[in-house]
Order: C-alpha cells, then structure tokens, then sequence
C-alpha cells in the first residue's frame, strides 16, 4: 500500500489500475467509481486497521474494461510490473507505462473507426483565442486563433473528446461553454508562447513554424504546446506520425455558427435515435473516407474552382458505374491506413496489422491505375500522386510471414528464408519430432517396453512415461521424475541433454523474431509520410465515390454553380425527410427562388404540421451539399456561392444553459444581424413566438425590416404563424408572402405541402391538437375562444398599427400609445424645435412632461 500510495499521488486526477500479480486493482475512491462505471465486484480490506475499498479484474481483460472507464470520461493510469517477481526478492518495481485519457486514445476498442478522437486545447489570449486540436490516433493536428464564437463553432465542428485549458479559467469557461465537454485543467505556466514554440519546432525538427503558415498564430501556437505537453505528460512520447500542423482556414469556408449545425442536425440531432443528415449522405467505405466526409461537411467550401472540381469528379464516377464499382471494390477491403501507420510509429502496432498494411498498400496498385487512366483531370491527377510504396511492400513481404499471429511471442513471424541463424535454430526445434520418434523406437527395443512415450510438459519438461504393467523392466540408469496413477515418468541422460537443447532453440527463435520484427518497424518508419499522403487520397476518392453513389442512389443532381447571389432551386426536396417517410408517402418537391433584387426576403406562413420548417431546412441544406461537392437532391439548382449560413428557430429549448428560451432567442438573432453579409443565407423559423404575441409580432417585423434594410440584402427565408408580418410586403419590395398549401375539407385538414405565393389565413393549431388527440371538450372549447379573439382583434387593425409605425419611426413600444396622455407627449416632443431651445426651457418642458404623468398615476391610483 505504501507503494501504491506513492503512485497514486503521482497522479491524482486519474484512475490507477495497479497491476497486482495476475489482476489490475483498485483502492479506495478509485474502486468505488471503478465498481460502478464497470459493474466489477467492491469488496474490502483491512488495512492496517483502516477499511479500504478494492476492485479487480483479470489483467487480461483489459481491453474489454478499458475502453469503458475512459469512454465513462476517466483518465486511467496503468500501473505495471517492472520486473520479473521471480528475480527479486523483495517487493516488485512498479510504474507508470501509460495513461489513457479521453483524448489520447490509440486502442481500437476505444476509437470509432468513421470519426477522429480529438483533443483540443484553448488558450485565452489577450485579444482572442487560441485552439489546437489533435487526433493522435491518426497524426492530424490542426490549430485555429479567434473570437470565443468562432471558437465555439469549431469546438462544435470538431467535437473533441477531451479539452485543456489553464487552471485560471477554469470557471470562465464552465460558464461559456456549458458542461458539454471534459475538460482537464492544466496549469497556467504551460500556456506560453516560448515554451510551445520550443515543444514545437523540437518536434518538426524546424527552425521557426512560418513552413506550416502558422506562424503568427500566438494564441493557435500555445493551444498546440499545451496539447505536446500534455502528450509527454501522459507517457505518449513517440510522435513521428504527426508530420505537420495545418491551420484551420476558416476564410476558406462557410461560416456556419454553432446553432445552425445543431438546428440543421448535421451530425448530431437532439433525439439521440433520430437520422442525422451525415447517417443519410455517408456511403463512404473506408474508415477514413468517413472521418473526411466529416470534415468536409463541417468546413464547406467557399472557392468556386474547389466546388466546381469536386462536382466533376462526382459527375465522371456517377456516369461510368463501372468504374465506381472497382474503385469501391479496391477501397473496401482496404482497413484503415491511417490508424495502421500511426500505430507504426507509436510502436503499437502488431505482426498482422503489419501484413494488413502491406495488403492495404497492394489495394493501392490498381486505384492509381485506375485514377491515372481516369478521363477526369482531378482524378488523373489523384493518380499521379498515390505511392504503391513498392520496396515497402516488398520488404514486408520479405520478412514476415503471411499468416503472422497478433502476438509475436506467438512466434511464426519471420518468413523462411530472411535469416539463416532463424532458419537453422527452427529446423533443430521441428525436427525434434522426428527425434523423439527414433529415441522412442530405439528404446522400446532396447527394454522391451511396448507402451513407452515421450512427452513434454510444463512443470516437468521432456520424460519417458512408462505404464505400471511394464514397470520392472525399466532400466537402472533412467530416473524417476513423477508418479501417475497408472504410469511412471522417467527422464535420461540423453533426454536431459536434448531438451536443453531444444529449450535454448525455442527461446533463441522468440527472441530473434522479436528482434527482427523491431528491426522491420524501425526500417518501416521512413514510410509514414508517404503512407499517410496515400491514406489522404484514398479518403478523397472515397468521399467522391461516396457522393456519386449518393447521387445514383436517390436521384441527385449536379448544382450549377456561380459567383452570383441568386438562389434557384427547382423541386427541391429534404434529403433526411425524404428518407424517413411512412411507406407509400412520397416527398412533395418544391420549388424556392431568392436574389438580391426582387425576391431577398420570403415570408413563409402556413398552419402547424404543413411543412415550413422543411422547406427552410432543405434549402440550407442543399446550398451545404452542393459547396462541400456533393450533387444535391432537386431536379436543378442553380446556386450563387453561398459564404455564411445562419439559422434560428424560436424559443428552442436551452434550460440546460440556464438561460430563458426567449433571451437565448434573442440572443442568437442579434449575432446574426450583427454578422450579415451579401452572401449569407438566413433562416428564421418562428421568430419571436417565445414571447406575447404582440411583441413577438413586433420583433419578427422589426427583424425583417432590418434585413431588408440592410445594404447586405442578405437572402432570408422567415417561417411564421404570425399573418400579420404578410402585410409587410405592402410597404416593403423585396419581401414576398409564400405559403405552404393545405386543403380545408369539412372537418379535416389535407396538407399539400406546396409552397405557393401568397399569404395564409389560418394556422390550425386546433386541428392538429385535435390529430394528436386533445380530448374533444379542450379542441371545442379552443375553436370557441379563437373565434371570439378573432372578433375582438382583427389581425388587419394590429398591421395597420403596425405600418405607421413603420412610418413614423419613432418608438417601439407603439401598442401603449392608444393611451392619450402618451399621445400628448408624443406631439409635444415632436414640435419641439431642439435648435432654438434654451437648457432652461427644456428643463420647464421636462418638468412639465413629469407632472403630467404623476398627474396620471394619482389618477388610477
Ligand atoms: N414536402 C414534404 N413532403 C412530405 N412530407 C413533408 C414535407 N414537408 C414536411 N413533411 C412532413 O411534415 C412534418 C411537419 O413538417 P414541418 O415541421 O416542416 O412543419 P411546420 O410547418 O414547420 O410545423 P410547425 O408550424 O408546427 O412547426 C415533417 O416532419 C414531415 O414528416
């Protein structure tokens, strides 16, 4: 226990697993949270009087409970033997060998093949942000510098497992970003540009950063040192396959905040079961053509070359199935390059993963093929680049055995014919067979014995057993090692000798396989490079593969792309929708224009259920499609290049955030305003219904005018129940009234889910309160009190309320200004002549407005 306690207060913040004999342990705190997280047995233990809690498994199923404390969010120190207990005397040498946390993860039992494992770091700067993320498990290393926004959408995008960040900011940051990530804390010393450029420039090997473009990234800088940090922190010192650290180029990419890639659910949807628009459009094959299409959905491009480059590709692979169907054909069996070659360099890779790579390579020979014969240049020229890593794969083939074993103590690793000294040492182990026979024989002739074999065990090694029966003819000089029931074991002088022999070839042969198996990784590790270009391009033809099958599949078509603002899509449909209707429905497409002259804004009214919030979803997600190069799901699109995308819908729930659903409205429509630009495309859907419905009214045609307004003239799609926003139109030329159709049949609703031009009257929310089978009283009670409002409050008298204010433009809060005394003080301000009025005169006016109002308040007091 003393030992252990000086481990443990080596690392506090992690779950020590120390190995005991044949099980790992775990004491106090550290086995009740074990116990549980794993469903293992708590006992306890005396422990010099003190009660001490204790959990254990098998240490050879840590594989299987690994994984599960550090997918719990554990940071799992393992705790080995460092010696033999056998050649000491005293208590066993312990230590560290390696602590798994979250976000350095290289076990395959932790790590999903189709996403990356990232670990990010935040630094706060001065002025901005700094971000880094890294996926040890396949090299890639990323950095960013920003404002927290942007941090925050690319925290989103990224969403990596595990987050550092200094000690000092420990709770600035619980309350920016919420619970949603684990965080560790490191402190703050670590967070400094010397001592990250130092860790850095050690690492590349290079003199200054500026060869990766980030060199006036600071703040990027220190996020990167602090993940290298941690890295040596946490035993992961082999590192050769992190060969670059690229800089995010978010100017590069649509700007999608954080909201719009929750709202538009691109990967993640706040129904854990429900389809994701990445479960729809993933057809990729390979582990890393899926972490690619990721990554291109979460940064689409923004460059009309790069899409246009794409969309070829897709169009070339969808017009020859044949050729897609081989690329396919050659990717599929082809596992996962970029983890193998990781696994290279961070020495965990084993004999078979080893053969595995080589295959995967061989798979290589045909794409390039293939690619190079390609009609289509972009791929030609994928092609040219593909390296069939030749002398590698031969050399593999060289030294290991085909059918090599994952556990080289296994032995059978090295081919025949690599080593002579192998080869001679194996021929003396096999041939002991042949050995033991003609031993066998000879001594069965000698005595006489007709039931005599030689065997081997453990505990005993080489013996001659002899049963009872033939006892008294055992010869003198044999010696007697153990007793059976029915037979005797003997060994000789000969025997003795062979099986030292014997013994010392079979470990000779381990021991030189393992050193030859060395010799093959550390000549292998020149490869990483040229591997990890090859795992780079192959994940390339696979996403583009992926998105001609996507094509082919469910009728997608190629965008027509170009550096206009306009946006036309015809029969557009909703690619996630479209695939989860009830059998027999089919998708009703609709057709959506919008530019910056005529038609920027469209008011999108309709009742509950009829469909608008899919029309706005499905035009984002097609102009998302199309720029990250996928053909998209309409009969034709033309699309101007889109540069920001921002969604809001109103009053979602954010109680988790602790804020109130309408300030968090609010709050997430303001940042759009802010940010508008002549290429963004907004969607907002139910605006302002957090609130009463007069102010809801109020905002939703506040916001619209500003958008139109505004010099971007940014396109925007605004879903509403409020009709009376339709009137805007009348004073407004660019907004245009659209409504998604339904039929009213005698008692029934029939959604045609049309999008048609003009204004809708009702919502029927009663009808669908009834569908969702409100009980009758409440559904008639309800159609009697709206007929009554109906009455009271025509939605016309609220818009014409509304467009004088439109006109005169001068407070918000209109509604109260049916008060006549407002109304007064309305009219004196507005004849006041501010030019000629002395400082003395409007404060008499002033005083004069106060005593007015006091004069109201006695009165309905
Ligand atoms: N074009 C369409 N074709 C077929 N089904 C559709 C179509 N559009 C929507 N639907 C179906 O109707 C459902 C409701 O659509 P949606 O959520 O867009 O309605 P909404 O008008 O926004 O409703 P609410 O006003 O109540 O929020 C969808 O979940 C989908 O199943």
């Amino acid at each position: 226990m003393q030992q252990y306690n000086a481990i443990k207060v080596k690392h506090p913040d992690a779950l020590l697993l120390f190995r005991v004999g044949d099980f790992y342990e775990t004491f106090g705190e550290d086995a009740i949270k074990a116990s549980k997280i794993l469903g293992i047995i708590l006992t306890h233990r005396n422990n010099g009087g003190d009660k001490t809690e204790l959990a254990g498994f098998p240490h050879h199923s840590l594989n299987t409970y690994l994984p599960k404390l550090v997918r719990a969010g554990e940071r799992v120190a393992i705790c080995d033997q460092l010696e033999d207990p056998k050649m000491t005397k005293s208590i066993v040498k312990r230590g560290v060998t390696e602590l798994v946390t979250p976000g350095v993860a290289l076990n395959d039992d932790i790590l999903t093949s189709k996403s990356n494992n990232f670990l990010g770091a935040l630094h706060f700067g001065p002025r901005n942000f700094g971000i880094a993320f890294l996926d040890i498990s396949t090299g890639e290393f990323l950095t960013a510098e920003g404002s927290m926004d942007q941090m925050d959408k690319l925290l989103q995008n990224f969403s990596p497992s595990e987050l550092l960040i200094s000690k000092s900011h420990k709770t600035e940051i619980s309350e920016k970003l919420g619970p949603a990530y684990h965080t560790f804390f490191l402190e703050d010393w670590i967070f400094q540009e010397d001592y990250a450029h130092e860790s850095l420039t050690q690492h590349f090997k290079t003199k200054n950063l500026k060869g990766f473009g980030i060199d006036h990234l600071k703040n990027g800088i220190i996020a990167a040192g602090a993940i290298f940090h941690y890295l040596s922190e946490t035993q992961h010192t082999r590192l050769q396959h992190i060969t670059k650290i690229q800089r995010i180029a978010e100017e590069d990419h649509i700007w999608m905040d954080r909201f719009t890639i929750k709202n538009l659910e691109l990967y993640q949807s706040h129904n854990a079961n429900a389809i994701t628009l990445v479960d729809v459009i993933d057809k990729t094959i390979s582990p890393m053509g899926g972490r690619l299409l990721k990554r291109w959905l979460a940064l689409p491009l923004k460059n009309l070359e790069g899409i246009k480059k794409r969309h070829r590709v897709v169009a070339h692979l969808k017009a020859s199935q044949d050729q897609l169907e081989k690329l396919q054909h050659w990717i599929k069996p082809m596992g996962d390059l970029e983890r193998l070659i990781s696994k290279l360099a961070t020495g965990k890779i084993n004999p078979r993963e080893v053969i595995q790579l080589k295959n995967s390579l061989e798979a290589v020979v045909p794409i390039k093929q293939l690619a190079q014969e390609s009609e289509n240049e972009a791929m030609a020229q994928m092609g040219t680049q593909l390296d069939a890593c030749e002398a590698l794969r031969s050399k593999i083939k060289e030294v290991l055995k085909e059918e090599a074993p994952i556990q080289i103590a296994k032995g059978d690793v090295i081919a025949e014919g690599y080593s002579e000294e192998l080869d001679e040492l194996r021929a003396l182990a096999f041939s002991s067979k042949d050995y033991l026979d003609k031993m066998s024989a000879r001594e069965t002739e000698n005595t006489g014995i007709t039931s005599l074999k030689i065997a081997s065990n453990n505990v005993f090694g080489y013996y001659i057993e002899v049963r009872n029966t033939h006892k008294d003819k055992v010869p003198e000089s044999w010696i007697r090692k153990q007793t059976l029931v029915n037979a005797e074991r003997y060994i000789t002088e000969e025997l003795k000798e062979y099986e030292a022999k014997i013994l010392g070839a079979e470990e000779r042969i381990l021991h030189l396989e393992q050193q030859l198996f060395e010799q093959l990784l550390m000549w292998m590790q020149e490869y990483i490079a040229p591997v990890q270009k090859n795992a780079y391009l192959i994940a390339q033809l696979d996403c583009l593969g992926s998105f001609a099958e996507l094509a082919h599949q469910n009728q997608y078509v190629c965008p027509e792309m170009d550096d206009s603002t306009v946006l036309e899509i015809k029969e557009g449909r909703h690619p996630v929708i479209e695939k989860q209707l009830p059998l027999g429905e089919s998708y009703i497409a609709n057709d959506l224009t919008l530019n910056r002259d005529d038609q920027q804004i469209i008011m999108v009214t309709g009742p509950n259920m009829s469909g608008k919030s899919a029309i706005l979803r499905q035009t984002a997600l097609v102009v998302l499609l199309a720029q990250m190069g996928s053909f998209v799901p309409a009969s034709s699109a033309r699309i101007g290049l889109v540069d920001k995308i921002f969604t809001r819908v109103g009053a979602s729930d954010n109680i988790s955030l602790g804020e109130s659903t309408f300030m968090v409205e609010m709050n997430e429509t303001a940042s759009i305003l802010n940010n508008l630009s002549e290429r963004s495309l907004v969607l907002l859907d139910e605006i302002g219904r957090g609130t009463s419905t007069y102010d809801g009214i109020s905002i939703a045609w506040a916001i619209s005018e500003y958008l139109h307004e505004h010099p971007s003239r940014a396109k925007t799609l605004f879903a509403t129940h409020y009709h009376e926003l339709n009137e805007m139109t009348k004073t407004f030329e660019r907004i245009k009234n659209f409504n998604v159709s339904v039929k009213e049949l005698k008692n029934k609703v029939l959604f045609l889910r049309k999008l048609v031009p003009g204004g809708s009257e009702h919502s029927f929310g009663i009808h669908v309160a009834q569908m969702a089978g409100m009980p009758q009283q409440v559904v008639q009670k309800a159609s009697k009190i709206l007929k009554k409002l109906e009455k009271s409050h025509s939605s016309e008298e609220i818009s014409d309320k509304l467009q004088q204010v439109g006109q005169n433009e001068m407070q918000l809060s209109f509604f109260n200004l049916d008060d006549p005394l407002l109304e007064e003080i309305r009219d004196e301000i507005l004849h006041l002549d501010i030019d000629t009025l002395t400082p003395v005169e409007a404060l008499m006016k002033l005083n004069e407005i106060k005593r007015l109002l006091s004069k109201k308040k006695k009165a309905s007091s």
